[in-house]
């Protein structure tokens, strides 16, 4: 019975079968093509409303949601996982309500080694990695701060004093832009890539190949500390490598909540948990970071870099230094004034200006000065400043606390040499009373500005907006080339030719048409400067080579084609090599066809030839 109904079952499939190849013999194979073509296309689609089955992770908040742990003083936040003996430790603080958080260890010259070794053990592991289990990694991280967005920007905002706007794009969405880049991207970029060969080795094929360098050091500022942290990281480990992140001692807090979401994601891959750490201290902590790193990434000011690349020197480690900024946003008359203006106030006051590519100097075309001021002033003097986390504000804290005096005193200095304040933003501190301290410094325009001012000179990092006049295109390629900084510069104009042009002829790493800092969510750009604001760069397809040991490898196209060494080269060198090697430097390089058919000849007839003592030797 079971027999006989499974034959049937068979007889009617091999029918639909015969019946679906005559129809299709019946059509054009061109029609047959298109349709599955299109079938696979439909599935593909349909494919993107199906999420992928990415494990969810735990971590542990109790220390970042409940306030009695931080409040008290001395109640320490973070057991390192070894002992030591810590001289002192660091404080840490919210700056925009001065709440003490607790404190951490400073990580001793001992420690950091002993973190870096722990960090070589798992990258050894971890190079053989496959790109598989790397993407898994990444997207595990992503789907963690999708659903924690909201928690990741309240903790970044209590530790650096930024509003949840601020917070969630500078800190959510460009991490999840360089994570999406890495997982549509980063594989194809580390692949062997082949290159040419050449003229002399047409027998060989040539390639490069990226392996992990080992261990990567990232010191990082705490602008950011969210995206400070995750940046580095990410690279990093997708391209097989550890990496040990010294957190600045001003955003130390937060560091250790965003370890335990790393550390929980590497768990959830099977990936060794060691190939992550965060270490905390001051500058003894990152100077030995760079003695004992295969790398180092710098992200901080242009004085400490200074530091690091001396210290750097006594080992050869090399680095990547990713330095202050004085981005120079330039507006031609042909601007739509008002959407500029909006622009313009986002890119001065985005956390509170501590961004190293915040606009910092403005240039406007003197036609349009009146107009493009009045919108600005308007703008700024609608900005509410106050603490992020008790009320709806507009922009937060200043993180450093003696930063609002040297705010002031590049204000004076200004003010002293013929400059003027058009206006201040209010302060709105709420009922937080003395507590607030000096950690907010109201948004500021100034105006009839020059460079002999240091608000011109220096970088800001703080929410300052100041403008000048320009009346010709080179005048303003000038002024903005006029500083000792090259990180970015934006450019506006109608003319979108014209702000190209504009753009070119300014010396610095990238630059934003129409708009700013663009390039910064294009995460396939390379994102660094040149002169005091440092080189080399961490962003992009660049800054994901950099974290690679680029290995050159040349081999036979095929294997019983060989290199061989002409008998005249071969030792003791014959009499006549050198004229066999000029033969062959024609041959191979003479820009004429002719000239080459030329060489050839010699080289024929120096090999046929009886062996001649060569014309420098007669004498
Ligand atoms: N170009 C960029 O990508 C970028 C991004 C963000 C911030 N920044 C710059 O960072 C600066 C603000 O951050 P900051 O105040 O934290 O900078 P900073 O230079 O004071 O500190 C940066 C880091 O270096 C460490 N450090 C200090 N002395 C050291 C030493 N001798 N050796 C090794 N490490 C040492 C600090 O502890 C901190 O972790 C601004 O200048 C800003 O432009 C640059």
């Amino acid at each position: 019975m079971l027999v006989n109904s499974v034959v049937c079952a068979g007889c009617r499939t091999l029918k639909i079968f015969l019946s679906s190849l005559q129809w299709a013999g019946g059509m054009d194979l061109w029609w047959v093509a298109l349709v599955l073509a299109a079938a696979y296309g439909l599935c593909r689609f349909l494919l993107l409303f199906v999420p992928p089955i990415v494990p969810a992770i735990e971590v542990d908040t109790s220390d970042v949601v409940l306030e009695e742990n931080q409040t008290e003083e001395e109640s320490p936040i973070y057991v390192p996982r070894r002992g030591g003996g810590y001289g002192d430790k660091v404080n840490c603080y919210e700056p925009a309500t001065m709440k003490y958080l607790g404190y951490l260890p400073i990580t001793n010259k001992d420690d950091v080694r002993d973190h870096v070794r722990r960090a070589r053990v798992a990258q050894s592991t971890w190079a053989n990695s496959s790109f598989k289990q790397r993407r898994r990694f990444l997207r595990v991280l992503l789907k963690y701060i999708l659903e924690n967005q909201e928690l990741i920007c309240q903790v970044s905002s209590r530790d650096s004093g930024k509003t949840m706007v601020d917070a969630v794009l500078g800190e959510i969405m460009t991490t999840c832009e360089k994570i999406h880049w890495l997982l549509d991207e980063g594989e194809r970029w580390l692949k062997t890539e082949y290159r040419s060969v050449g003229r002399a080795m047409p027998h060989k094929t040539a390639r490069v190949e990226y392996h992990p360098l080992g261990v990567i050091g990232a010191i990082v500022p705490w602008n950011y500390p969210f995206h400070n942290i995750f940046n580095p990281m990410l690279s990093a480990v997708f391209a097989g490598n550890a990496i040990v992140i010294k957190v600045s001692e001003h955003a130390s807090w937060s560091a250790l909540f965003y370890i335990r979401i790393i550390v929980a994601a590497l768990q959830a891959v099977d990936a060794p948990t060691d190939l992550v750490h965060i270490i905390t201290g001051y500058a003894e902590t990152g100077e030995a970071l760079v003695t004992f790193a295969d790398k180092i990434i710098f992200i901080g000011s242009t004085g400490v870099g200074k530091l690091v690349m001396k210290t750097a020197a006594e080992t050869l480690t090399p680095v990547t230094l990713e330095l202050g900024g004085k981005d120079a946003f330039v507006v031609c008359e042909d601007a739509n004034v008002g959407e500029v203006s909006q622009v313009a106030v986002r890119a001065a006051l985005q956390s509170s200006g501590q961004n190293c590519a915040g606009a910092e100097r403005f240039y406007v075309h003197s036609s349009i000065y009146a107009e493009f001021v009045s919108h600005i002033t308007k703008l700024v003097k609608s900005v509410r400043v106050g603490p992020p986390l008790q009320g709806m504000y507009d922009m937060g804290a200043i993180c450093l606390p003696e930063h609002t005096n040297k705010l002031q005193a590049l204000v004076d200095d200004a003010i002293s040499k013929g400059a003027e304040v058009a206006v201040r933003g209010k302060l709105f501190i709420g009922d937080l009373g003395d507590d607030v301290g000096g950690q907010f410094y109201p948004p500021t325009v100034v105006l009839n500005v020059n460079h002999t001012m240091k608000l011109m000179q220096e970088e800001i990092f703080g929410p300052i907006i100041a403008i000048m006049k320009f009346n010709t295109d080179d005048e303003a390629v000038r002024l903005a080339n006029d500083s000792k900084f090259g990180l970015g510069c934006a450019v506006f104009s109608g003319n979108t030719q014209r702000a190209n042009r504009i753009a070119s002829k300014i010396r610095c790493g990238f630059a934003a048409i129409n708009d700013f800092a663009v390039t910064y969510m294009c995460q396939s750009l390379p994102f660094g400067g040149i002169k005091e604001s440092g080189f080399g760069r961490f962003g992009g397809i660049e800054g994901l080579r950099a974290c690679c040991l680029v290995k050159a490898v040349a081999e036979d196209r095929i294997k019983y084609i060989r290199t061989v060494i002409p008998k005249p080269l071969q030792y003791p060198v014959a009499d006549n090599a050198f004229e066999f090697e000029k033969a062959l430097v024609e041959m191979l390089y003479s820009m004429s066809l002719l000239d080459r058919i030329k060489g050839l000849g010699n080289l024929v007839k120096i090999v046929r030839a009886p062996e001649q003592p060569p014309a420098w030797k007669k004498e």
